[in-house]
């Protein structure tokens, strides 16, 4: 008999093509395994995120059964989780996120983890809202914000928070509201990106980054996270390396170009974050945030604030210090406190972390 010939089936390649395939660590119930590599090399899985200064906190927030919290930035739902641990069943816990997205998944986490809406409710807020909510449910005996954006929105290219891939030039931290980064950059006049890069991010070279975009920027759009590093790589193309960079690179031209690229890639990262901050009024809603806080805690409540650079903690660090000096917190943090070593080995987003915290005066 004729044997019959068996086609081959297509090698679809040895490497995943989409995000939500090349990632195992995307589904860590199904691969606890690939999780717990990744952490203990110090990265954070793709599609989680790994919650900071946890003990600190909890420390800090001083946590007793049968008290009222609010989590103003649940993200992925680490700190949430702590603290509802802390609240042994009794009391009760609001965590608020203005991601639509992320939020979902994280609540069918917590849901799953048994917490009922008995003790715990999840509002898709903006933080600047806790008068409302307060005058609603509260006051709290405890409030945490972990400022900025989660491990999940970064890596998710589709988000665009980032240059390290490739995706729609987006950078909202609810993608259902308010413009995109690529609008933001299709509008703009030289001298306000130049302004922004300033003040959101130090950028070092604001100027010549923001006199290329808005010179190319008809000739060559900027719609993807790709378009921008390009675009600010152009722009960076011939500045002068920095004195110690130059140094050390000497003369090779290899060790030249090496630099130049860090140098590019430092600048983009900082050209992402200002740019992150602009769209979604970070400092505006942090300080209406910061004004607010007082009213929405009770009497001895406690606050704890994380933030990540210094544009955040210097708002922080003056509304706290203010309300200490009109007496209507009585204690407030005197220095910042700084993650661990281990931990900041543990988890290499952890670096750049400050807490800071308050207690409201008893009456
Ligand atoms: C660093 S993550 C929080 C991580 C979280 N503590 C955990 O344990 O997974 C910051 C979160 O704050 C949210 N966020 C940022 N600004 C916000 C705002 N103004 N209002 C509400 N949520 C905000 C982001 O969407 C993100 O999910």
């Amino acid at each position: 008999m004729e044997q019959q010939h068996k086609r081959r089936i297509h090698y679809s390649g040895k490497y995943p093509r989409r995000f939500e395939e090349k990632y195992k660590e995307l589904n860590p119930e199904k691969y606890g395994d690939e999780v717990a590599h990744v952490i203990a090399k110090g990265n954070t899985p793709a599609g989680m995120h790994i919650p900071i200064m946890v003990d600190e906190i909890l420390e800090v927030l001083a946590i007793k059964p049968g008290e009222r919290g609010f989590d103003a930035t649940l993200g992925y739902g680490g700190h949430t989780s702590a603290m509802l641990e802390k609240l042994e069943g009794k009391g009760h816990l609001i965590s608020g996120d203005i991601d639509p997205i992320e939020s979902k998944k994280t609540e069918a986490r917590i849901r799953a983890k048994g917490f009922s809406e008995a003790i715990w409710e999840l509002r898709n807020m903006n933080f600047c809202q806790i008068d409302e909510l307060a005058r609603e449910v509260g006051p709290f005996d405890f409030i945490l914000a972990d400022l900025g954006v989660s491990s999940m929105q970064i890596d998710n290219p589709e988000r665009g928070f980032t240059y390290k891939s490739e995706g729609p030039l987006d950078l909202r931290l609810n993608p259902e509201a308010g413009i995109t980064a690529a609008e933001r950059l299709r509008d703009i006049d030289e001298y306000e990106l130049e302004g922004l890069l300033q003040e959101n991010a130090d950028e070092p070279y604001a100027a010549e980054i923001a006199r290329y975009i808005v010179k190319t920027r008809r000739r060559r759009p900027i719609k993807t996270t790709k378009d921008l590093h390009e675009a600010i790589g152009q722009a960076l193309s011939k500045v002068k390396l920095p004195r110690e960079m130059a140094e050390r690179a000497g003369y090779s031209t290899k060790k030249q170009a090496l630099a130049r690229a860090e140098l590019i890639k430092k600048s983009s990262a900082r050209v992402f974050q200002a740019l992150r901050i602009d769209i979604n009024h970070e400092y505006e809603v942090l300080y209406e945030f910061m004004e607010k806080l007082p009213d929405a805690l009770a009497p001895g409540g406690r606050a704890a604030i994380l933030t990540f650079h210094s544009g955040e903690d210097r708002i922080v660090k003056k509304a706290f210090k203010a309300f200490h000096q009109q007496g209507i917190y009585a204690d407030i943090a005197q220095d910042v406190i700084r993650p661990t070593r281990e931990e900041c080995y543990r988890n290499s987003r952890a670096h750049s972390t400050k807490l800071r915290w308050a207690v409201k005066s008893e009456e």
